[in-house]
């Protein structure tokens, strides 16, 4: 200051202390109050001497108390004044006391701080403080005692720890060790992070001070986070200025990169589009911000484009600091969007159904309707959306209904089944109706609680129903009435049911037997045939089928009638079933044919007994209504294996024999030989011929004179039927006239031979001819057939014939076979005016009884007797007789086969007025007739 108490100049630690530089200033404005007087005594004094005294100063309004020192400037200053040295006390009073605090500061941190500090010089622990003590288990002063090592978990780990931590700090760096495994005196070990600086880093010598943090848990958690992340299925990624930093496995899987892909990607990526990822980011950064957790649904794009659903968190690391980055966890929701879309999809289906249903829908609870769908409200009468809270017992016509109602469906539910029921139920309104109600809990083990149920208006089945039941009530009263009337009805189906099976049985056995006789019919007999067959061919055996034809059976059919017919052959059949064993068949094929089979019958002495016992047995004369009626049989027998295989065979066969024993002179049997497969080939042709030779006109009659004996002229002529065949020339009747019998054709032929006669005799009348009676033959089957009479008048009355012309020869034994019946026809025939005789008279067995009855005008004497006339006394004899008996019966007589003068002679000498022969004429055919008649 100069002598003034101006400041001339100031260092800049009195600017630190005035709190600015002060130069310029008067000194005593830098002091305060008293000081400032006591200042200014001094600052006069310091002019002359050096001064110390103690002032304040007033520094920004505070007061600092200052020492000050003054010497006045030496002389060769240049100018005059004083320098004052300001010491500020305060300062240093306060450093003390700043030091003293601070060591107690530091005495508390290093007492309290939580982690372990200690102090080491080379080859000294100086001092630790209680944490580090606790954290490996020994005092300060232990600690000091020990080997460093024992705090290691072993000696090569202290030794390494050691080297690398002394190397760092002998080059003056901090050492730094994120974590050591440290030994605790229990032995139990823990991790600690630690951290070495050297107190004087230029002076390693006064010491080194380690501070211990324990990171055992830090630690742990870390690993049990790592852990966390590793093995979560969650996307886990650490996010900094918008890109990843780290992510987890879960993180790669759900977004499809490889491990190490990931480290540094844009953020961005992870969305589809850049307005995604802003619009996500727009909305979590303010969130972070805040500090707060951002969460999200979002779609997210995996590396290969893909879209999923992924429910993201994120939020900050550090809320107090963005630069930490974020967490974000990320959530593949893709499936359960897809599931949750399924079910919305479903619900909605559900709600449609449940608007648009048409049964009535509604959810029930503790006695109300939570809701029900429109069909609901509409059988119940509310408007729409007004069902809510409605009281079920409402929704019924009185208590009594819904109490029942509840009961039933209270023990269906604990039944755990669904309550089906109809019930009658009340609109709003009043009006009842009946409704199918079902329902059923939510929850089956809440029986209790929540239910739902469905009501269909069945009011109109309902009717129905019990239009249906009425109607049925009525139609069971009805069918007990009927059902009483078919109880009679039924006995009488009873009993027409066991007359039709007696029928089906009756037909069955019609089927198989013969309805006259009760034999097989040939149907069986087939049959049998076949088995015994079969049988004979395992066994090895033989049998014989034997086929029987009576002899002149049609005959007396014709002319005794269908009931002697009949007779004769149950009859036959009876005495055949005698004659055989009860092992044989006895069957009848029909007409007068049967075959008797006899099986094990092969050799010709078996056959041939069987063949003369069934002889036999017909042999008797069979006795019906006074006829004593005489049959055989005709039989052929065949052997099986020998004369065939099968059944048709057999029996062709065996039909063949028959044939041959027919031929044979009937009454008799014959074997089967291959010779008769031919004679019986021709039968079969004679017969199949002759059935045409009628329409093809191959018959024709010739005429053979009856001549007169006295007169020797044409008495009569004899009508003979010839077969004027196409190949075989004229064949004479003996060759046909038998099988137009045996088939009965000769009715037919016989009726054209009398018409065509008739014709003739009428065609030479009208030529002019004088009329001559015409002789026509009538066999027994022709004579005795019913039609015959009519026929002849018929044939009269259309040719126009003089009956007189027409005389009928029919033979003995025809005439003596059928006893009163053939006298009635003859008296026919006689009342017409013809006249009647008797052909080959002497063969027969002529009934002189009949004889005499019978209206004939004639008899012929069969030309066997004239044939040895001459020679034979015994012709001579019966001719004798014949005449004789003629007379006494006033008879006239014709010897036929007259071929001699000597028997001409003869016969005239026995008194014969007619003969007929070759000597005179043979059967000569119309124009040869007519010129002899013209002759
Ligand atoms: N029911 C019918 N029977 C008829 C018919 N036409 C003929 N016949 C019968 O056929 C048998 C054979 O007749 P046929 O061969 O014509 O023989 C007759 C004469 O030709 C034969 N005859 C006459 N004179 C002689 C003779 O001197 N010697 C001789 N060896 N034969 C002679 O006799 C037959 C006439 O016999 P009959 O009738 O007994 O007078 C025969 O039995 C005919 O009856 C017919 O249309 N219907």
């Amino acid at each position: 200051c100069d002598v003034s108490g101006r400041i001339i100049a100031a260092n800049a630690a009195m600017a630190d202390l005035a709190g600015e530089s002060p130069a310029g200033r008067p000194l005593l404005d830098l002091f305060t109050g008293r000081a400032a007087r006591q200042a200014a005594v001094e600052l006069r004094r310091a002019m002359r001497g050096e001064r110390r005294w103690r002032g304040l100063l007033a520094v920004n309004g505070e007061q600092v108390t200052v020492e000050v020192r003054s010497r006045p400037l030496p002389r060769d200053a240049g100018t005059l004044g004083a320098s004052f040295v300001f010491t500020d006390v305060g300062a240093y009073e306060r450093g003390q006391e700043a030091l003293r605090t601070s060591l107690c500061e530091q005495k508390a941190i290093l007492d309290h701080a939580p982690v372990g500090i200690l102090f080491t010089k080379p080859g000294l622990l100086k001092e630790c403080n209680p944490r580090l003590s606790e954290m490996v288990g020994f005092s300060a002063a232990e600690l000091a005692r020990r080997d460093p090592a024992e705090m290691f978990t072993s000696r090569a780990a202290f030794e390494a720890f050691r080297d690398e931590a002394f190397a760092a700090l002998a080059e003056g760096a901090i050492f730094e060790k994120a974590e050591v495994q440290f030994r605790h005196r229990d032995g139990s070990l823990f991790w600690a992070r630690v951290r070495a600086s050297a107190v004087v880093p230029s002076r390693r010598e006064d010491g080194t001070i380690w501070i211990v943090e324990d990171v055992s848990e830090r630690r742990q958690a870390r690993r049990e986070l790592l852990a966390l992340m590793n093995n979560s299925s969650l996307a886990i990624m650490f996010t900094r200025e918008k890109r990843i930093r780290r992510c987890n496995a879960g993180f790669l899987a759900m977004f499809g990169y490889e491990p190490g892909e990931c480290e540094d990607l844009p953020v961005q990526r992870l969305h589809p589009s850049q307005d995604d990822f802003d619009r996500i980011a727009g909305a979590a950064y303010p969130l972070f911000e805040q500090g707060r957790t951002y969460q999200a649904e979002a779609q997210l794009a995996k590396k290969d484009g893909t879209l999923i659903w992924g429910k993201m968190i994120g939020y900050p690391v550090n809320p107090d600091d963005p630069s930490h980055g974020y967490v974000w966890i990320a959530e593949d929701r893709t499936r359960q969007r897809r599931d949750e879309q399924s079910l919305r999809v479903a619900l909605q289906e559900n709600q449609a159904i449940f608007d648009t249903a048409v049964l009535g829908i509604a959810v029930v609870e503790h006695g109300h309707t939570l809701h029900g769908n429109r069909k609901m409200e509409e059988l119940f009468g509310y408007a729409p959306g007004t069902m809510r809270g409605v009281p079920v017992r409402s929704l019924y016509p009185d208590a009594e209904l819904w109490q029942a109602a509840r009961l039933d469906t209270a023990r269906d539910f604990a039944a755990g089944r669904v309550s089906v029921s109809e019930r009658l139920l009340a609109r709003r309104d009043g009006v009842t109706f009946w409704g199918r109600l079902s329902g059923r809990p939510f929850d089956l083990d809440h029986p209790g609680g929540r239910s739902l149920w469905l009501v269909d208006d069945v009011t109109a089945q309902h009717e129905a129903s019990d239009a249906v039941r009425r109607a049925r009530d009525e139609l069971e009263l009805r069918v007990d009435a009927r059902t009483a009337e078919l109880a009679g009805a039924n006995a009488l189906l009873q009993d027409e049911i066991v007359e039709r099976r007696q029928a089906e049985a009756r037909v069955h056995h019609m089927a198989y037997h013969d309805s006259l006789t009760g034999l097989p019919n040939r149907a069986l007999l087939a049959d049998r045939l076949e088995h015994a067959i079969l049988a004979a061919r395992r066994a090895g055996a033989c049998l014989a089928v034997m086929f029987l034809d009576l002899d002149r059976f049609k005959t007396i059919n014709d002319s005794l009638g269908h009931a002697t017919g009949d007779f004769l052959l149950k009859e036959v059949a009876s005495r055949l079933c005698r004659a055989v064993r009860a092992s044989d068949t006895v069957a009848r094929l029909g007409g007068d044919e049967f075959v008797v089979l006899v099986p094990g019958a092969g050799s010709r002495d078996e056959c041939s007994q069987v063949g003369d016992k069934i002889i036999e047995a017909l042999a008797a004369p069979v006795r019906f209504e006074g006829h004593s009626l005489h049959i055989s049989p005709s039989i052929g027998i065949c052997v099986f294996p020998d004369d065939g295989g099968d059944v048709d065979i057999l029996m062709r066969h065996a039909d063949a024999a028959m044939y041959q024993a027919k031929a044979a002179g009937r009454n008799n049997y014959q074997f089967f030989t291959e010779r008769m497969n031919g004679a019986a080939a021709r039968h079969f042709a004679l017969e199949s011929n002759l059935r045409q030779a009628l329409a093809k006109g191959e018959f024709e009659p010739f005429y053979q004179p009856i001549m007169d004996m006295g007169t020797r002229r044409v008495h009569a002529l004899e009508v003979l039927l010839r077969w004027r065949h196409p190949e075989r020339g004229l064949v004479l009747p003996d060759d046909f006239i038998p099988m137009l019998e045996e088939s009965g054709m000769i009715v037919p032929v016989g009726e054209w031979v009398i018409r065509r006669a008739c014709e003739q005799s009428m065609a030479w009348q009208r030529a002019g001819v004088a009329p001559v009676p015409l002789a026509i033959n009538l066999s027994a089957r022709q004579f005795m057939h019913r039609t015959l009479v009519a026929s002849i008048k018929r044939i009269v009355d259309e040719t126009g014939i003089d009956p007189a012309l027409v005389e009928f020869e029919i033979t003995e034994t025809a005439l003596m076979q059928h006893g009163e019946q053939t006298l009635d026809i003859l008296d026919q025939i006689n009342r017409m005016g013809m006249r009647l005789s008797i052909d080959d008279f002497g063969t027969g067995y002529s009934s002189l009884a009949y004889l005499k009855r019978f209206p004939v005008r004639k008899i012929k004497i069969d030309r066997v007797f004239i044939r040895e006339l001459e020679a034979s006394s015994e012709d001579r004899a019966i001719v004798a007789a014949v005449m004789a008996l003629a007379n006494s019966l006033q008879l006239q007589v014709v010897a036929e086969g007259v071929e001699t003068e000597e028997q001409l002679a003869l016969l005239r000498d026995y008194g014969c007025q007619y003969v007929q022969g070759w000597l005179f004429a043979r059967a000569l055919d119309a124009d040869a007739a007519q010129a002899l008649l013209v002759r």
